[in-house]
């Protein structure tokens, strides 16, 4: 009895529940279907349109229409010291790399720097024309007789400028401990009131001293000022170079770029590279760039676990102090003046409005990268932050010089793209090597043949050299090692 009612109940409880079998079999029909899809479109995505998934193939990466013309392929860069010129290099060595062009690379990491260039510093060069170099980028002291020998006679010329207080600034932060004039001063003030007195035009290395830009154009830098030989030098310039981008526009500068070499818009789109680590002034203004304290101080070593620490240059400038620096870089003020005013004129021919619209698209593109390449919105980072040792940008004297670190998770289209666009200029240049020499020994084993010790080039080699004597070597001289080669490590 007891038995039967159970049964009953049973019967009542478990249809009420759970429902007739015909509706379990249709909702198990939509699971597989539902599955299915989900299956299909994964595999689809994955190995159909890999490419549709990412940011880097939107139809944004276009940009305004150029109209009608073809891209420049054949490219000369004079990349001219502390003016935002690796950020310009890191956007050909993109192009070039997406588009398999052949850059006329150095054997080291300059094309014989400081010296006026000599078509044998390219790597694979063979002879006037035995060669098409399509791209050439890396600091060198222009010579146009022996870069002709390497570019093709269609080549397109260009260059960029910074204004020489700003460029001094950033010149000092960068070579204190490399050019002579500024080795032996208490900050660039100092410098700045009386630059007679630490300047010897015969020392090497104090050409980061003095007409920066004047010396990297092949002129001579040391020259008493006059306006006849500062508007021949002008008229030197412009006969090669069609175009001289500012660095106060860069990304006015990026649009004339792009327009002059027609290349689409992501081409121009860059993340800022070589920036040196802001500071407050102590007055709460900031010059554009740092403007530290001679209190400031750096670790420089570790000796028997106690942190070695070195006072960091003073930077802070008066507005006196800033003419006067003018005055001493006459040269370079006198080409960065026409250059600025030759500028705007180009910015008036190609339309004011046209300029705001584009840069402004450029803009919204450049936030939109950074938001899927960068962590923490693309903030850039002192070097021993950044995880992945071979994104770490190379550091200089007591300043940071910052990187950047990638957002994690991104999909391998997506990532080798954001990775291109952070790559640091040495580590990009023996990527590009390797891919173009491909059975030759690693470059930066070699040992330096360019210039002397400041060569920029040549501190990869002192980083390579010092890395190696790192265990052995700095636990027992941390100081001795920072003064030979002129660079704090980064951990
Ligand atoms: N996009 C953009 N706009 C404006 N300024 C920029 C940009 N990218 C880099 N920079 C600044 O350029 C300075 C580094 O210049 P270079 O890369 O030419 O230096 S180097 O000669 O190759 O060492 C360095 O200047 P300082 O920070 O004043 O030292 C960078 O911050």
């Amino acid at each position: 009895m007891l038995l039967r009612r159970r049964a009953r109940m049973l019967r009542w409880l478990v249809p009420a529940r759970l429902g007739p079998v015909w509706m379990w079999k249709v909702l198990l029909l939509f699971v597989a279907l539902a599955f299915a899809g989900q299956l299909l479109g994964v595999i689809f995505n994955k190995s159909v349109h890999p490419v549709t998934r990412s940011i880097f193939s939107s139809p944004d990466a276009q940009g305004p229409s150029l109209g009608s013309c073809q891209p420049h392929n054949h490219i000369m860069f004079l990349k001219t010291h502390k003016t935002a010129s690796s950020t310009v290099l890191n956007m050909l060595y993109r192009f070039g790399e997406e588009h398999d062009l052949r850059f006329a690379l150095p054997l080291g990491y300059q094309l014989g720097y400081p010296l006026p260039f000599n078509a044998h510093r390219v790597k694979g060069y063979q002879g006037p024309n035995a060669v098409e170099f399509h791209i050439m980028g890396n600091h060198m002291r222009f010579y146009k007789p022996e870069v002709e020998k390497v570019m093709p006679a269609d080549t397109f010329y260009f260059s960029i400028i910074r204004d020489p207080v700003a460029l001094a600034e950033s010149s000092f932060a960068y070579y204190k401990e490399v050019a002579p004039a500024f080795r032996k001063t208490k900050g660039l003030g100092d410098f700045a009131d009386d630059p007679m007195k630490y300047y010897d035009p015969r020392l090497r290395n104090n050409h980061y001293a003095r007409n920066l830009l004047w010396f990297d154009f092949g002129m001579d830098h040391n020259i008493n000022f006059s306006v006849a030989l500062a508007k021949h030098g002008v008229a030197m310039i412009r006969q090669t170079f069609k175009l001289i981008l500012v660095s106060e526009y860069f990304d006015q500068s990026m649009i004339l770029l792009r327009h002059a070499l027609c290349w689409p818009l992501d081409a121009v789109v860059s993340f800022s590279l070589n920036a040196r680590q802001q500071k407050p002034s102590n007055t709460g203004r900031t010059s554009g760039s740092w403007v530290g304290r001679a209190a400031d101080i750096a670790i420089v070593g570790n000796k028997g676990g106690i942190p070695q620490f070195k006072a960091l240059p003073n930077m802070s400038l008066t507005e006196e102090q800033r003419e006067k620096l003018r005055r001493w870089n006459a040269l370079d003020w006198y080409v960065y003046k026409a250059f600025n005013q030759t500028f705007w004129e180009e910015v008036t021919k190609f339309g004011h409005a046209k300029m705001e619209e584009e840069v402004a698209i450029l803009r919204t593109r450049r936030e939109e990268l950074a938001r899927v390449c960068l962590k923490d919105g693309g903030k850039p980072v002192e070097a021993h932050r950044i995880r992945d040792k071979s994104i770490r940008p190379f550091q200089s004297g007591l300043i940071k010089i910052l990187g950047y670190e990638l957002q994690p998770g991104l999909d391998a289209v997506t990532r080798a793209a954001c990775l291109r666009m952070i790559r640091p200029e040495i580590q990009y240049k023996d990527l590009l090597d390797a891919k173009q020499f491909p059975r030759a020994p690693a470059a930066q084993a070699q040992p330096p043949q360019d210039a002397p010790e400041a060569d920029a080039t040549h501190r990869h080699f002192q980083f390579t050299l010092a890395t190696e004597l790192k265990r052995t070597f700095l636990k027992r001289s941390p100081q001795l090692l920072m003064e030979r080669y002129h660079f704090r490590f980064s951990h």
